[in-house]
């Protein structure tokens, strides 16, 4: 069982409860909460899980994270229930199996079936309720003016936003500022977020990229007099909850796959900040049999140039692709993999000292802008994955064939970021040429979000119509709606600071 939690950064023996972890989001050092143990599940209960709802799911994996000590097991249930009940679909996350027919065996994973039409919303819905169960327990019997409160400063770059914005609204005690790079998001995912009329929630165009905003963001964690003054919690993937919701659909997706648990599948993820494979990895580590988990980065490829050369580099310009939520420099959840990969190769599964070697390169990384490991670090971390670098044009060419080719459903229709994932697929395929496997490339967001990217590969087809088979309803009346907004000139952390307090004023909440 592993219920406390440890810094990546740490070089203490001490370890924390669940509690804490989640409130506090960043450690005090800098590093990323981790559980102490990576627990184990046998083939008889991996069996037994294939037959379970994804809530039901969810449960048993939580619970092993989770002690019923912090939260009990009804109470655990009832967040589970809640925090899928707002899907439009009961399966949560369902699978379109063999997309392109029954010879590839090409199954997507959509993820998208939440209120804000990302795969974020798996965990940020459930996110949200923890926060409130979290508070409502601690402010039980306080007067108004003792009560705790929630700050959530989150930095994003079009979808964590607005899925951490539907999962917070009107929600007791907390309040919500999102950091997004003004101009480098969708103008749907602006408008998401924006139209939000929830007093709660104030959104901040900063006028930088979204590595400036994630810097920020990590800066106000680390302020301590603020961090203090005013609770911040963290809605990013460096909040380990993010990772730990995630992890249930890559068992459920894999039993949708096949249910004989000897089957080869490969999980090929559409990657940035690294939270959402790094589920898949915490998967295979608690025994879920998958073959390799596939890292598939845009031109912004600082995860696949490590992978191909151990050096861990921040580049120096963050170039605009189509798939514009993964134009990110330094990719925050990589840390943690990071930790694994010290702790098992270099330290002699000493996890002080997997802190120490942590400690180093990131100091490495700040001062001189990179830092590399030993080649033994690269060959322990392909057991378990591999990487791939998509072009721009490649993610159009795969909308444009997949729309063509598909069989089931005929003209599927992929988002940017998944089609980034599906080219990553067919290169896979390839390079394997092994038909017993199953490929199961995740599906991040609904088409409907990046209309420019889906129109620019699809409109040349007679009768295709994003109106028609593209926008949801949900999303068109969007554009009608008022708009609520900050503009930060400078991505600077004071300016944030100051912008945070005045609007918390407003709020009543200072
Ligand atoms: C649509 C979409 N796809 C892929 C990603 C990349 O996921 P991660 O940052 O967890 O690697 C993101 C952003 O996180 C996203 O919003
Ligand atoms: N792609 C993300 C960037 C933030 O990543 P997170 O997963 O760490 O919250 C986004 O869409 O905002």
């Amino acid at each position: 069982m592993s219920q406390s939690y440890r810094s990546t950064r740490s070089s203490a023996k001490e370890t924390q409860s669940f509690e804490k972890t989640i409130i506090q989001g960043l450690a005090s050092d800098g590093g990323l909460f981790i559980p102490s143990e990576i627990p184990r599940v046998s083939p008889e209960t991996l069996k037994q899980w294939s037959q379970l709802s994804f809530q039901d799911l969810a449960f048993e994996i939580m619970k092993l994270y989770i002690s019923s000590e912090e939260i009990p097991e009804t109470d655990l249930k009832g967040l589970i229930q809640r925090s899928y009940s707002t899907f439009r679909t009961n399966d949560v996350t369902p699978l379109a199996k063999n997309v392109t027919g029954s010879g590839e065996h090409l199954h997507v994973l959509e993820l998208f079936h939440g209120p804000t039409y990302a795969f974020k919303d798996v965990a940020l819905q459930f996110v949200g309720n923890l926060f409130e169960f979290f508070l409502q327990r601690a402010n039980k019997d306080l007067p108004q003016d003792q009560r705790k409160k929630i700050t959530v400063v989150g930095a994003t770059s079009g979808d964590t936003g607005s899925a951490a914005i539907y999962g917070m609204r009107g929600k007791k005690d907390v309040s919500v500022f999102i950091l997004y790079p003004t101009g480098r998001i969708s103008p749907i995912q602006e408008e998401q977020m924006t139209t939000v009329p929830d007093k709660n929630v104030q959104t901040l165009s900063v006028k930088g990229t979204f590595d400036n905003c994630q810097d920020i963001v990590k800066a106000i964690f680390g302020d301590v007099e603020f961090n203090k003054k005013h609770n911040i919690g963290a809605v990013n993937s460096i909040n380990w909850a993010r990772i730990l919701a995630q992890i249930t659909y890559y068992f459920y997706a894999y039993f949708q796959a096949t249910k004989d648990v000897q089957s080869k599948v490969k999980f090929v993820v559409p990657s940035g900040n690294f939270g959402d494979i790094l589920a898949g990895y915490y998967a295979k580590k608690m025994g879920l049999p998958v073959e390799r988990l596939v890292i598939a980065t845009n031109s912004n490829d600082i995860l696949d140039r490590f992978m191909k050369t151990g050096v861990y580099e921040r580049s120096d310009d963050v170039a605009a692709t189509l798939s514009p939520a993964m134009d990110i420099l330094v990719s925050s959840n990589f840390e943690r993999l990071l930790w694994y990969l010290a702790r098992d190769v270099l330290a002699s599964n000493d996890d002080q000292k997997a802190g120490e070697i942590l400690n180093q390169w990131f100091v490495q990384l700040k001062t001189e802008g990179k830092f590399e490991v030993d080649p033994a670090v690269i060959k322990h971390a392909l057991i378990d994955f591999d990487s791939e670098r998509v072009s721009d044009s490649e993610t159009k060419d795969t909308i444009k064939t997949t729309y063509e080719t598909s069989q089931n459903p005929k003209n599927y229709i992929l988002d940017p970021h998944t089609a980034v994932g599906v080219c990553a697929t067919k290169r896979q395929m390839v390079k394997d040429n092994d038909k017993s496997i199953q490929y199961i490339s995740l599906s991040t967001a609904h088409p409907a979000k990046f209309a420019e990217a889906v129109n620019d590969a699809l409109c040349s087809f007679e009768g295709y119509s994003f109106e028609r088979d593209v926008l949801p309803d949900e999303l068109q009346k969007l554009s009608t709606l008022e708009k609520k907004l900050k503009f930060v000139e400078k991505a600077d952390i004071e300016l944030v600071k100051a912008t945070i307090e005045e609007e918390l004023a407003k709020m009543g909440l200072l």
